[in-house]
């Protein structure tokens, strides 16, 4: 079976007058998957590239942390994809979320240890590699530096980070470009104006991107000695970090 055909449900969040915050509760979870493929370019591609570039540096029983795994889809995948077998533990503070990647996993006979808790409360012990995909700019910017110095400190030697977010401009020119382009790619996915900025306002204060500039700076002031981007769509990116 594939992923895909797992999760059906059409993403109609933002349909109707939204008054609260975004919040990953049963209604976002119930349609998170197509909320994901719809929302963030490329995200399957990403996906893909943040799989290949963890299996060249993974080895047998080494334990994979997925922060913020949400449905499980990249620990699912990524134990699809590579060849050893991993130790595979998934953290997330959403129930709702937790709750379909616990029936994923099953569907897929995949083991994975899911936790839920904070992210700031459990430590990451041991891990070869750490993923985490569009979670940490959900964490308030000063406790985001300190989970980035924990997340150094609990890889091995040579250990990896690989993690996305959505990013922003330092020049106002281009921030507002990328965010109309990127409004335009929303629009593609079926995405009306009314869904688009209700969503931008629920989103406000509660989704806080940096530039690439300051998460690469991020990564290094917390002691990795590399930091590239693999890829990057307009004000998406995805970065791997690496522990000496
Ligand atoms: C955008 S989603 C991540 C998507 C997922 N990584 C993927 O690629 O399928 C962000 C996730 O982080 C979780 N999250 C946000 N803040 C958290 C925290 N402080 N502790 C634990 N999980 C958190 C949310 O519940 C949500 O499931
Ligand atoms: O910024 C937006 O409008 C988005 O929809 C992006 C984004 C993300 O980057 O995580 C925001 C919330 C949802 O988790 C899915 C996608």
């Amino acid at each position: 079976m594939h992923l895909d055909k797992i999760s059906t449900m059409v993403d109609k969040v933002f349909k109707k007058s939204i008054i609260k915050q975004f919040e990953f509760d049963e209604e976002v979870a119930s349609v998170f998957d197509d909320m994901l493929n719809r929302s963030v370019p490329f995200y399957k591609e990403m996906q893909r590239l943040s799989i290949n570039f963890a299996c060249n540096f993974l080895e047998e029983n080494d334990k994979v942390y997925d922060l913020g795994c949400s449905t499980a889809s990249t620990l699912i995948e990524l134990s699809k994809h590579c060849k050893n077998n991993l130790k595979l533990i998934g953290i997330d503070n959403s129930s709702a979320m937790l709750n379909r990647a616990s029936k994923k996993a099953k569907a897929f006979g995949v083991e994975i240890d899911l936790v839920n808790a904070d992210l700031h409360d459990v430590s990451f012990d041991d891990a070869k590699l750490i993923l985490s995909n569009y979670t940490l700019q959900f964490i308030r910017p000063l406790q985001r530096e300190k989970l980035v110095k924990k997340i150094y400190d609990s890889l091995q030697n040579k250990g990896i980070f690989i993690f996305s977010e959505k990013v922003i401009s330092s020049n106002s020119t281009l921030n507002k470009q990328s965010i109309d382009e990127y409004y335009e790619f929303k629009k593609t996915q079926g995405y009306s104006e009314f869904e688009i900025s209700q969503k931008r306002e629920a989103l406000e204060n509660v989704l806080i991107p940096y530039t690439e500039e300051e998460n690469k700076k991020m990564i290094l002031d917390a002691g990795f000695t590399h930091c590239e981007t693999i890829f990057k769509w307009v004000n998406f990116a995805t970065f791997i970090a690496i522990k000496k």
